[in-house]
């Protein structure tokens, strides 16, 4: 979570000049705001709506931003799998300032819940990556350079 996927990925699809979807988007066009679905309906619910909204953008010739839990769903990881995945870290050191004040529904005890979250993703995240940068140190602007460099001619 707010490793800079749906800010760094909207760049890299405008260099690339393909369209660009966030799936966290889509669900609150779709479904309103993810801290009221995971209120009201729970977090299955929003995984329900998640899978969905992957399912429908991964395999275009464009760049998605997923939500930090996608890779939850076994569906989806598979859609991954045939995927060009890029896996953003971030340090915990440098996402404490990030998420001061988040209202994702999920950091209930901010950085803690943050490193518990990403130390039981990561295998799934490394698994299911095809390239990695880290986004601790360089801003959103050359990162989204180098991704949409390595990425030209791949999709
Ligand atoms: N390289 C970076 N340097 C500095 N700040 C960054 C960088 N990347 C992202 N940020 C900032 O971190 C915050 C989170 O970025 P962003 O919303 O793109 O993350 P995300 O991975 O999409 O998070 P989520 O898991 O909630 O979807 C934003 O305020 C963004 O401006
Ligand atoms: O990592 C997660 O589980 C989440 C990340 C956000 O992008 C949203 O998809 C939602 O807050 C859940
Ligand atoms: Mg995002």
């Amino acid at each position: 979570m707010a490793a800079g996927k749906s800010k760094i990925g909207r760049r890299v699809a405008r260099h690339l000049g393909v369209p660009f979807t966030d799936t966290d988007r889509m669900i609150v066009s779709e479904h309103g705001p993810i801290p009221a679905i995971f209120e009201s309906e729970g977090e299955d619910a929003f995984r329900a709506y998640e899978r969905a909204a992957v399912a429908r953008s991964v395999g275009k010739r464009s760049v998605v931003s997923l939500g930090g839990g996608a890779v939850l769903h076994p569906d989806t990881a598979t859609l991954l799998e045939s995927a060009t995945v890029v896996y953003l870290t971030v340090s915990a050191e440098v996402v404490r300032s990030r998420i001061a004040g988040s209202n994702r529904p999920l950091l209930t005890d901010g950085i803690e819940s943050w490193e518990r979250i990403f130390a039981e993703r990561r295998p799934t995240y490394e698994r299911l990556a095809t390239a990695t940068w880290d986004t601790s140190r360089l801003p959103i602007s050359r990162l989204a350079d180098e991704i949409a460099d390595w990425a030209r001619g791949r999709i």
